[in-house]
């Protein structure tokens, strides 16, 4: 615009005042989303079944046939040219439209003396900027900066910013013309002006002869389109009336057709009110024109025929019953032009300011306050929509629209002059909020078939009547241009066929199943998300537990390697200082088995395995480059190895000495169970690996080769190695009580078959003569001496030792060893702190010293 692209004021801040601030979340909001959710709440099974559907046949005829509709307020804003006679001068043809220059008629009497007071020197400066098509600057004017400190604002969020130099064909185009489409096709709206006064409302609204409002303009387009159907079947009624409000004389309602007279609203129905039948655009419009010219005008501080009344203009459309074949029924365009708020000028020490008093009694000011309580009550269901539709008729008319149950089209009206910046940001900020305003509920007809028409016909006439839309009473005799009178009572009751009825009967049971399920949906779904959420938060804390669990093991895995060790060197200080491999080997070995048991680790077994064979002199795996299989493997190749030596010795020796064999075989045999039970294999370990020691002087491939007798000689040796050895390892008894029960009664089994070796041993010798000699027993009873040298040890050390005659060689040895009297200076030295006495003379004490001795002269026999 030449003149309506006002320069922003300098050094100003911009406020934006939409849109409004984002509610915060709610506290409840926020907690449900940290804490898990403490239990499920029970299915509302009851609540849905029990739910009752409005069983108004109104409203189930139409939501069976319609699709709600949910959409925002439109809210338009125009704005006025600063100077109109600069546009008179440029040739402007859509704005040659002071009202003075109006071709509509005028009130004659007013019209002189408005042109005598239309005396005002406007300012050139803006205090609104157009941003862009929805939103605008308004910035306030250099003496209110100073006074007030006022700021700039910005507005957005409208649907539309029609600038200075919109024409009325633009406006209409956008903004009216959807409105007329829906109304063509059966759907009612409402467009509304609101804005202050001389702020172009009655211009947008109704326009001129040469540039017609949207009124003439609608109506065109209304004609035009019914002339272009080949089927025209459908009525258009017109009604036109104002709601005048005189200071300290409340509301009046007057009819501006021709011959109108005062109406009265009882109810929210207006009484009286005639509902003209039109044909065509002109005769339309020449109603329009006389309805404007009986309108109230008075001269203001800002227009010097401005409407001191509100005017609604009503179109109805109804379809012929006999040409009901389309949706295009029943539906009301309604047109207001509301009078404008104005600022009055009050003298005394606060100057001019505006009243808000004033505003508020004005029916533009309880219309936006309708909507603003609207948009609250939307926004917060809690907060109840206030009932200001009650203080004015107007708004007492539009009740339905400002309850958000019918679709509505708002246009502001605003001036661009600095003086006009009160009334334009007071403006602006009260319809802030409109366009946030959503018709949730409005329902419109759509698809209606022959059959359904008379319902809906029906439902939109009892809306109508609802809202106060007046029941036209039209004179058919009188012809299509002649007024017919509203009628004054309450629609007459329409009677419904039994078809209708029945058929709402239907569709009513059909949307209560459809609500009752879609509730049941929803239910169920709430129902599954908590469940989801429950599930979720207890997979965290079974994870937690797990974890804590693990660490707990770790942790006694720990403590129990310490006790271990712990332990192993006391016995390294008492007994163990001087044992021999095999005993630091079953140490090792039921460490490792507990080891096992807590941590259910298999290798580790495998590794004391390994260990215990790098003891007997084998190459361990890693050495070798053998896998841990492999040794198994070689362990069970020994296995097979000793099985055919026993079954060689079997062939070559008595009956007893395959019996003695065979108990060997039954340890060795054991260790084919080592995949399928770990505890019993680690016990047989114990034995298995005993049993190895007692054969590890002897390589596999000699005792191949051995003859007969070096086997028989071996054999009390070996058996008196696997003694010791065996009860070496009962002293380290696991704190397990069930694994110790076990290794217990492994030791106590294989103690027990070893005793038979021994005697099977000792028959063979019997049987080939050779006597037995004091020596030998004396070493056996050294043997068993050492069993029994812990009074801790297992009970199986106890055990009366069967009597056994050795080889004349080895007795040899023996009795010289045992005359070597040899002493464990040690172990007797303990012996006499723990006696307070040394022994008795002559009573040897011997220990673990002496089985190494022992094996020394074992070796020696060997070779
Ligand atoms: N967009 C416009 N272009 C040209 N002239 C305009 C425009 N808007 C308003 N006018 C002119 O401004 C004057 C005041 O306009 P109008 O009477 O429509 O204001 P109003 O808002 O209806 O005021 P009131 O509420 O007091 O009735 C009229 O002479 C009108 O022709």
């Amino acid at each position: 615009m030449e003149n309506g692209s006002p320069v922003l004021c300098p050094n100003t801040v911009t406020v934006r005042r939409n849109p409004h601030r984002r509610a915060r979340a709610t506290p409840a909001a926020k907690t449900a989303e940290s804490n898990p959710p403490s239990a499920i709440s029970s299915f509302p099974l009851q609540e849905i079944l029990a739910m009752e559907v409005p069983q108004n046949p109104k409203d189930n005829s139409s939501s069976s046939v319609q699709t709600p509709l949910s959409e925002n307020l439109k809210v338009y804003l125009r704005v006025r040219p600063l100077q109109l006679k600069n546009l008179k001068k440029s040739g402007n043809p859509g704005d040659q439209n002071s009202r003075l220059g109006h071709v509509w008629p005028q009130n004659p009497q007013k019209k002189k003396v408005a042109k005598e007071k239309i005396v005002k020197k406007k300012s050139t400066e803006a205090c609104i900027t157009i941003n862009d098509d929805h939103s605008v600057t308004v910035c306030p004017p250099m003496a209110l900066q100073e006074t007030r400190r006022s700021k700039s604002e910005v507005y957005e969020g409208f649907s539309h910013v029609f600038s200075t130099e919109s024409s009325q064909g633009e406006v209409y185009e956008r903004m009216v013309s959807p409105l007329v489409e829906d109304f063509l096709k059966g759907k009612s709206g409402m467009l509304t002006a609101l804005g202050p006064s001389g702020s172009g409302k009655t211009h947008t609204i109704f326009g001129s002869p040469r540039v017609p409002g949207m009124v003439p303009l609608a109506l065109q387009h209304i004609f035009r389109t019914e002339s272009n159907d080949s089927r025209p079947s459908r009525s258009y009624y017109l009604s036109i009336f104002e709601i005048y409000s005189e200071k300290g004389k409340g509301e009046k309602m007057y009819d501006l057709s021709a011959d109108g007279g005062e109406l009265t609203m009882q109810q929210f129905t207006i009484k009286g009110l005639k509902e003209v039948l039109i044909s065509n655009a002109g005769e339309a419009e020449s109603l329009v024109a006389c309805a404007i010219a009986k309108r109230a005008t008075a001269i203001t501080n800002a227009n010097s025929t401005s409407s001191r009344s509100q005017c609604i203009i009503n179109v109805r459309r109804v379809a012929n019953p006999d040409e009901v074949d389309d949706a295009s029924n029943c539906a009301i365009l309604t047109i207001a032009d509301l009078a404008g708020a104005e600022k009055e000028k009050r003298t005394g020490n606060q100057g001019t300011r505006l009243l808000e008093a004033n505003f508020i009694n004005n029916t533009s000011m309880v219309f936006g306050l309708c909507l603003r309580s609207l948009f609250e009550h939307q926004r917060n269901p809690k907060k109840p929509l206030q009932k200001h539709f009650q203080n004015s008729l107007l708004t007492k008319y539009l009740r339905g629209y400002l309850e958000g149950k019918k679709r509505m089209t708002l246009i502001l009206t605003v001036k661009a002059g600095e003086e006009d910046y009160l009334d334009t940001t007071f403006l602006l900020r009260q319809a802030s909020p409109y366009m946030k305003i959503k018709f949730n509920n409005v329902v419109e007809p759509s698809n209606t078939n022959k059959r359904q028409l008379p319902t809906l016909c029906t439902f939109e006439e009892q809306k109508r009547t609802k809202y106060s839309v007046p029941e036209p009473c039209v004179n058919e005799g009188k012809g299509h241009h002649e007024e017919g009178v509203l009628s004054h009572e309450e629609p007459s009751g329409h009677t419904e066929c039994p078809a209708t009825k029945s058929s709402r009967t239907e569709l009513a049971g059909t949307e209560r199943n459809h609500l009752i399920m879609q509730n049941f949906a929803k239910a169920i779904w709430q129902v599954l998300k908590q469940y989801r959420d429950k599930l979720k938060s207890a997979e965290n804390e079974n994870q937690t537990l797990q974890e804590e669990i693990r660490k707990e093991k770790m942790r006694y895995f720990e403590l129990e390697k310490q006790w271990q060790s712990s332990r192993c060197s006391t016995c390294s200080m008492e007994d163990c200082a001087k044992a021999d491999s095999s005993v630091v080997t079953s140490f090792e070995l039921q460490r490792d088995l507990d080891e096992y048991r807590f941590n259910d680790v298999h290798e580790i077994n495998l590794n004391s395995f390994i260990k215990v064979k790098e003891s007997e002199g084998y190459e361990s795996p890693e050495r070798r480059g053998f896998s841990p299989c492999e040794d198994i493997n070689s362990c069970s190749k020994l296995v097979e190895v000793k099985e055919a030596r026993i079954n060689k010795v079997d062939e070559t020796t008595p009956r007893n000495e395959s019996d003695t064999a065979k108990k060997l075989m039954y340890v060795e045999a054991d260790d084919r169970s080592l995949t399928t039970n770990p505890i019993a294999f680690g016990t047989l370990q114990s034995h298995n690996l005993v049993k190895h020691d007692s054969c590890s002087s002897v390589e596999l491939d000699k005792l191949s080769e051995q003859d007969e007798e070096s086997t028989s000689v071996e054999s009390p040796l070996q058996v008196a190695s696997f003694i010791h050895c065996n009860a070496h390892a009962c002293e380290t008894q696991p704190l397990d009580s069930s694994l110790s029960q076990s290794t217990s009664e492994e030791s106590d089994r294989d103690s027990g078959a070893l005793h038979e070796d021994q005697e099977l041993m000792a028959e063979r010798l019997d049987s080939r003569h050779i006597p037995p000699t004091k020596d030998v027993e004396s070493c056996q009873e050294h043997n068993i001496d050492v069993h029994c040298s812990d009074p801790s040890t297992d009970t199986s050390c106890k055990r009366e030792k069967p009597k056994r005659r050795l080889l004349p060689a080895s007795s040899t040895l023996l009795r010289d060893f045992s005359n070597m009297h040899v002493e464990d200076d040690i172990e007797a030295s303990k012996q006499v702190n723990r006696n307070g006495k040394k022994s008795a003379k002559g009573e040897k004490i011997r220990t673990q010293g002496n089985i190494s001795l022992i094996r020394m002269l074992k070796s020696n026999l060997r070779f």
